[in-house]
């Protein structure tokens, strides 16, 4: 289902941290294109050993996103095994995880935030479409190919990178500790996700970038965590009263069973420009 590279063609370069199964590095891919030998700067994502029972879900998150090719869905080149080594290889994303970015305190305008969560919106609707579930949107998830740069009217470019071990292979206290970012349904059936939760997590990661990358329930333990779904509670609302609308829409405890809230854009002019909307649909047999 996806190109496999031989580990003879990597080169590792520095380490760029620790996400939570796998260890990232940037690297190089060696290929020959034209008869010629040619270097690709790839970021490395290493499996974690103690993870191994889950390399079959990890390549099927690559597999997923290598399917598929849309220009907000990281490009994933392949994956590499050798020995006890999973590795999966993806395009380098210039400035990495998106939280990072916000919370190292770079001050990005409302527009900024507007227009990656436009960014987002669309990479989701694109999913959608092709009925295919992510189940882990989340800021972390999200890499920032292009700053952006106000003075030169340039907005920044983000890829949705892929979603890592399918959180049915999470252990419960994982799933807990991703609240709110994972749909309350998903703690009493993690092997069942739908676009629902994408929806949710949609919902908590617009909280987080117009939060300046800082994480929702920061620092709450998983007990907190749990009471936070078991009364219903919601995020914090906006100052903004559209977009707390729009996170409550998405974090709609209901939603599962009474409709959904549809977001796509509204886009007279088909030029990409049109704005982000939320569309409640109620199911069929509630027109
Ligand atoms: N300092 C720095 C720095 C770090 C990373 C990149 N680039 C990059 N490229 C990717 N394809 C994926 C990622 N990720 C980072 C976290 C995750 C979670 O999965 N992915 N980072 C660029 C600069």
């Amino acid at each position: 289902q996806f190109h496999m590279i031989k580990y003879e063609d990597l080169k590792w370069d520095e380490s760029l941290g620790q996400g939570s199964f796998s260890r990232i590095f940037r690297g190089t891919k060696m290929d020959i294109r034209d008869g010629e030998k040619r270097e690709t700067e790839v970021l490395l994502k290493e499996l974690d050993g103690l993870h191994k029972n889950c390399w079959e879900s990890f390549f099927e998150a690559a597999s997923l996103m290598s399917q598929i090719s849309h220009r907000h869905l990281l490009l994933v080149y392949g994956v590499s095994v050798f020995g006890a080594k999973n590795i999966m290889v993806q395009e380098f994303v210039k400035y990495g995880a998106l939280d990072l970015y916000l919370k190292r305190g770079r001050s990005v305008s409302v527009s900024w935030k507007l227009d990656v969560a436009k960014q987002l919106a669309s990479a989701l609707n694109f999913l959608e479409e092709k009925n295919i579930v992510h189940g882990n949107i989340c800021a972390k998830n999200l890499l920032l190919a292009r700053e952006g740069d106000p003075s030169q009217g340039s907005s920044p470019f983000i890829k949705l990178s892929d979603p890592g071990i399918n959180v049915a292979f999470l252990d419960k206290d994982v799933i807990l500790d991703r609240i709110p970012w994972v749909a309350p349904e998903v703690l009493e059936a993690p092997d069942n996700l739908t676009l629902e939760c994408d929806k949710w997590s949609f919902g908590a990661t617009l909280w987080e970038i117009f939060n300046n990358g800082n994480a929702p329930l920061r620092g709450w333990d998983l007990d907190r965590k749990r009471q936070f779904y078991e009364t219903f509670q919601q995020l914090p609302p906006s100052q903004w009263t559209e977009l707390a609308d729009l996170i409550s829409q998405c974090m709609d405890y209901q939603a599962g069973n009474f409709g959904s809230v549809e977001l796509c854009r509204y886009d007279p002019l088909g030029d990409n420009t049109g704005e982000l909307v939320a569309v409640k649909k109620l199911q069929p047999n509630k027109q």
